[in-house]
């Protein structure tokens, strides 16, 4: 059997994909003890996980040092990288949306977008004639249009708790997220039958 690599965020979609992959009837434990650790290893599967920032996983899995990787589409979307998206695993989901103070237009010269996905973000508003200018910030988003910062953010909803504490409000639904099975391309083709094996599997599991 060959080895497989695979390079998974280590936040929310560590659990969920873990999930799926025990359900897919992969020998892992059953519980993995959260530690510092950032590579483990399971011998009886020659898996190794590579546990990493979401928008460092596509990184990863572009220069080949992980033959998979599970990220979310918002993250693929705004890196472009070349990989192979092989599966939409459902998990995660959530959405991109812009967002700001209630009953407020956006400044007529160059509103100001804050954002962590300054490239979805940019190509988003020049979809719709709009020129921006956009502020990258790296959380707390919400923040922005509160003090003054911004006209508008760009960025994740789930429940849309964090919009409604900090008083704002959604105005454009921009797109669907989930996370995603990717592949390294040179990987693909040469351990294509553990990987189609994975994929195989896996898609059982998708609800
Ligand atoms: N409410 C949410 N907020 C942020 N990301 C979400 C949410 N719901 C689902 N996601 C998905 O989870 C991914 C973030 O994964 P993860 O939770 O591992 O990172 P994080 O811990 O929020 O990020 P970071 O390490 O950058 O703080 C996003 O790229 C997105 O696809
Ligand atoms: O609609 P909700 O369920 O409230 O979720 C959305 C929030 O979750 C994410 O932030 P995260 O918790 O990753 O923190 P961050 O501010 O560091 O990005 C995202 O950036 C939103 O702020």
């Amino acid at each position: 059997m060959t080895e497989l690599t695979i390079a998974m965020p280590k936040g929310r979609i560590f659990e969920e994909a873990y999930e799926m992959l025990l359900e897919a009837g992969f020998n892992l434990p059953e519980e993995v003890e959260m530690s510092r650790k950032l590579m483990i290893e399971i011998p009886e599967e020659k898996i190794s996980f590579i546990l990493a920032k979401p928008m460092d996983v596509p990184v990863y899995v572009e220069h080949g040092v992980a033959d998979i990787g599970i990220a979310g589409k918002d993250v693929l979307l705004e890196q472009r990288r070349t990989v192979h998206e092989l599966l939409d695993l459902k998990i995660s989901e959530c959405y991109i949306a812009s967002a700001g103070l209630p009953n407020t237009t956006m400044s007529e010269i160059a509103p100001r977008i804050a954002t962590k996905y300054p490239n979805i973000a940019l190509k988003y508003y020049k979809g719709i004639g709009e020129q921006v200018e956009i502020i990258e910030l790296n959380g707390s988003i919400e923040l922005a249009p509160m003090i003054g910062l911004a006209d508008r953010i760009v960025d994740i909803v789930s429940t849309g708790r964090t919009l409604k504490e900090n008083g704002l409000v959604e105005y454009e639904h921009i797109a669907e997220v989930s996370s995603r099975l990717i592949a390294n391309p040179v990987s693909y083709r040469m351990k294509s039958d553990r990987i189609q094996d994975l994929v195989t599997r896996l898609k059982k599991c998708v609800k």
